[in-house]
């Protein structure tokens, strides 16, 4: 519980990054969570198809567990294997829970985005793919041979759907990030110069249509699952944030994942982890 105080040593140098780093994690978070309409998720507008939180909740939350993406860069910058990173990322979630009254706001968040600040800490260069690469490479193998949390919600999904998770994404270097956020957030960029909205609900959309995500799958079953896949690549198909009338096609989109209680906070996590490489990886 001290993210600032950690058993590495680090120069000050290290200490500017860190606290570089940790900012642009929160304005990731901040980013991901002013968007709308993403369906089924909390914003500022509605709390989607959740009953226990609201944009309140989020940005407590996120003020709560920012000193610990700096932590978790410093221990990057300073070699540290999973084990490590994993305490860090364990009294981040208690502080989190600490800051929303038990509910889980940002577990996920809290895994790959701190994943991502630790790689980022180890300052790889800012060339594309990085630190997905460096995530890979370095923590890959022990994210998988992790201890299992047997009573989180993701978990039994996983084991009882036989799909890889948050866990999986992580190991692999962030792949759908890489291969389906990133390019969204891009062209939405360039069919709507000046919306910034529009290139999150691209890459919003995107993601949910390829995430093998456990959030959906755990509230939905396989045809919640299905369900929210198949429409969010239809959205995609049809000319996605290009259509002159995206923003009520989403609309609708959010209104029919609420009425069936879908909630994809996979693809919610992977908007704010594209979000926070969009700005690291920049040329
Ligand atoms: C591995 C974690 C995410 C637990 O995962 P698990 O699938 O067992 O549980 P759970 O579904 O509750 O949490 C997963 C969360 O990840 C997100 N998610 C779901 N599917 C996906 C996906 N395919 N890709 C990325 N994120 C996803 C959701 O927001 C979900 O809530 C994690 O909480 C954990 O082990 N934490 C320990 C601390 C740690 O190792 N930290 C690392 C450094 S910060
Ligand atoms: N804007 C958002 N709206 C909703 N969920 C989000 C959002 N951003 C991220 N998430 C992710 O979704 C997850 C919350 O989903 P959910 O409410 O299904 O939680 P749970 O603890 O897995 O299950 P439950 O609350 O149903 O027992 C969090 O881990 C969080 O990382």
């Amino acid at each position: 519980m001290f993210p600032d105080s950690p058993a590495l040593p680090a120069g000050d140098e290290d200490l500017r990054a860190a606290d570089a780093i940790a900012r642009a994690a929160a304005a990731a978070l901040r980013g991901e969570l002013d968007t709308y309409p993403k369906p089924g998720l909390v914003s500022p507008v509605d709390s989607g198809s959740h009953t226990d939180m609201d944009a309140g909740t989020f940005r407590a939350s996120a003020a709560a567990i920012t000193p610990f993406f700096a932590a978790l860069a410093r221990a990057g910058a300073a070699g540290a294997a999973m084990p490590a990173l994993r305490r860090i990322g364990l009294d981040a979630e208690t502080a989190m829970r600490a800051a929303t009254g038990g509910v889980n706001t940002h577990r996920g968040a809290i895994f790959g985005l701190g994943l991502l600040c630790a790689a980022a800490g180890a300052r790889p260069g800012a060339g594309p793919g990085a630190l997905g690469r460096l995530v890979r490479e370095r923590y890959g193998a022990a994210i998988l041979d992790g201890p299992v949390l047997l009573h989180a919600p993701g978990a039994r999904a996983r084991r009882r759907h036989g799909v890889g998770g948050a866990p999986a994404e992580a190991a692999a270097g962030f792949p759908t990030l890489y291969q389906v956020g990133l390019p969204a957030l891009r062209r939405g960029r360039r069919w709507r110069p000046g919306d910034p909205q529009a290139a999150r609900v691209e890459a919003c959309l995107a993601l949910i249509a390829h995430l093998e995500d456990t959030c959906l799958l755990h509230r939905g079953g396989p045809e919640g699952y299905a369900f929210a896949r198949t429409e969010a690549a239809r959205f995609i198909a049809e000319g996605g944030v290009a259509q002159p009338d995206w923003r009520e096609r989403a609309t609708h989109l959010h209104r029919a994942f609420v009425a069936r209680n879908l909630s994809p906070g996979g693809g919610a996590d992977l908007l704010t982890m594209t979000l926070f490489v969009d700005g690291f990886e920049a040329p």
